[in-house]
């Protein structure tokens, strides 16, 4: 177990204590609160019962989180029991109510409270531990023109033509990726049998590329049940083969989703926040509802999660409250309840939010449940803000966060260079191999920026073949080397249409990004482009 694990473990344990405590005190309390329901009338035997009713359901929504299904089921019953009674001048029965204050006094913790159930948080494998790609492919052509391609973009690959070669090197050290040519000497069935023989021997599937000619549902359908995550069909487009590799690979560099917590109840938060914190999730508890703008503003949150039932602020309030602002438009509002009515929870969300998730929940139905919307919520976020063509930031994206970037620069004291960088030519590309062609140029070109430069660099599709690069903490004189590098290296990388094959280049201007307005940053940068272009193309050229 590691070290990590038996931490969560503890801590959790820890939090698992304290409320097994809480409730030592609260269970009389809550007793007590039942029998006064015969002494009381009108107005405050009414009060009464929503005070009673919003402890019960407190306690049914987090007596199983910490371990006591049991007890937070039998508060559940209580709380059914009463809601018709909430209805305001209803008229309870004596017999009734006696049934549900003996109901309440069962409420009892458990003498032996069971050992914590350790938290399957599943962790994947660690890349570190597996080799970069492998690629299984005997026909010449093909595997140069791979080949090719990952030497340009500068991945780690071993090429392999035999199927038992390759079996024998997975069972040696398994790749990150391991792209497959189904069309090898054997049938694709037999291939991919192999394939799947191979597999079945992992702990978790290797991600697999598979290359075909076949493009049937039937294919298609065989290809995933042996964890195929990408299928090319003939002839390859390796521009499309680079960025589904380099969205695999750059998995683990992805930045943490982050989730907002909205609860009262601090243990619960804790807890919640420790599971998700365990599966890489970033994770911001906030207990105070009035200071949520400031906490939006500074946390930018993937997901937000709200408890429903809060005093002074209700969740679907808060929910309403966020959705004023157009800034937090987009993200998504997971109301985490143990409200289980069908009927409320559609008021819920017909005031603000998008879904529900119901308490008690397990710790790894929690994580799957808010990983996967925040993985959601960060793609349709990509696609508003990122060009199709590239999954670069759209020009307006690119200038906005330019003018962020230099406010940043500012702050920090630090050089910020801004790169416009345009390919040469490229009308003849259009007009000598068709705009498809041209596309892939573009894109191609898109990928070795995003794969040159560092994770904290920006890149946007300024225009059509133009592009904007803003790249923090970095001198003129360090941009200058790092953009004639990527030059050289997209002045080598072969393009192939109908046959020919035929290399591109571009031109690109630098400048330092100082204290002005960004558009008088980005029209310095632009003139150097247009000397670079004036003296012959395919050069860099430094602004002022
Ligand atoms: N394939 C493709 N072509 C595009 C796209 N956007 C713009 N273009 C084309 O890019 C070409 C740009 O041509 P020009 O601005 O004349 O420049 P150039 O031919 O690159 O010449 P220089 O920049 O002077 O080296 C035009 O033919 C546009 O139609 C695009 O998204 N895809």
């Amino acid at each position: 177990m590691t070290e990590s694990k038996i931490d969560l473990e503890q801590q959790l344990a820890q939090l698992r204590h304290t409320y097994v405590m809480r409730l030592g005190q609260e269970l009389p309390l809550l007793q007590q609160g039942a029998m006064l329901l015969y002494q009381l009338s009108d107005l405050a035997w009414h009060d009464q019962v929503q005070d009673l009713s919003a402890k019960l359901h407190t306690l049914a929504g987090s007596a199983g989180t910490f371990g006591l299904p049991e007890l937070g089921e039998q508060a559940r019953q209580c709380e059914l029991q009463l809601k018709p009674w909430l209805v305001p001048g209803v008229v309870v029965a004596t017999t009734e109510q006696q049934r549900l204050i003996d109901d309440i006094q069962q409420l009892k913790l458990p003498t032996a409270v069971a050992e914590y159930p350790t938290a399957p948080v599943t962790v994947e494998v660690a890349a570190a531990e597996r080799a970069g790609v492998y690629l299984l492919c005997d026909e010449p052509a093909l595997t140069e023109q791979i080949s090719t391609m990952l030497d340009i973009f500068g991945y780690s690959y071993r090429h392999f033509s035999r199927v038992d070669d390759i079996a024998q090197a997975i069972a040696h050290k398994p790749p990150e990726v391991l792209i497959v040519d189904l069309d090898m000497h054997q049938t694709p069935g037999q291939c991919l049998q192999r394939i799947a023989d191979l597999q079945a021997k992992q702990s978790s599937a290797i991600p697999l590329l598979l290359l075909s000619h076949q493009s049937d549902f039937d294919s298609y359908l065989k290809a995933i049940r042996v964890g195929a995550i990408g299928y090319f069909v003939k002839p390859l487009n390796t521009t499309e083969l680079e960025a589904r590799l380099r969205q695999q690979l750059s998995r683990n560099e992805r930045e943490p989703f982050r989730v907002m917590l909205v609860d009262d109840d601090q243990l619960l938060a804790e807890h919640y926040a420790l599971v998700l914190r365990q599966g890489g999730l970033l994770v911001e508890v906030l207990s105070e509802p009035a200071l949520i703008f400031e906490s939006l503003k500074q946390f930018h949150p993937d997901v937000i999660l709200l408890d429903v039932n809060m005093p002074f602020c209700s969740g679907p309030e808060l929910a309403q409250l966020v959705r004023l602002q157009q800034a937090w438009l987009g993200v998504p509002i997971i109301y985490l309840s143990s409200e289980t009515d069908g009927e409320q929870q559609l008021a819920a969300l017909i005031k603000a939010g998008d879904d529900f998730i119901t308490k008690p929940i397990t710790d790894t139905a929690l994580l799957v449940a808010v990983f996967a919307r925040a993985q959601r919520a960060r793609q349709l976020a990509d696609i508003m803000t990122r060009d199709s063509l590239t999954g670069l930031l759209q020009h307006a994206h690119i200038k906005e966060r330019l003018a962020l970037e230099m406010l940043r620069a500012v702050r920090s004291s630090q050089p910020v260079s801004v790169v416009m960088l345009d390919i040469d030519h490229f009308k003849k590309v259009n007009d000598n191999y068709g705009h498809l062609i041209g596309d892939q140029v573009i894109a191609n070109l898109a990928n070795l920026l995003k794969q040159q430069l560092r994770k904290t660099d920006l890149v946007g599709r300024y225009g059509g073949e133009e592009f904007l690069l803003v790249l923090p903490d970095c001198s003129v004189e360090r941009a200058f080397t790092l953009i004639e590098q990527v030059r050289e290296l997209f002045a080598a990388l072969p393009f192939t249409a109908a046959e020919q094959r035929f290399f591109c280049s571009f031109s690109a201007g630098i400048c330092a990004a100082t204290q002005e307005h960004a558009d008088l940053v980005i029209d310095k940068a632009d003139q150097a482009l247009y000397r670079a272009k004036s003296s012959g193309r395919n050069c860099t050229v430094l602004s002022g």
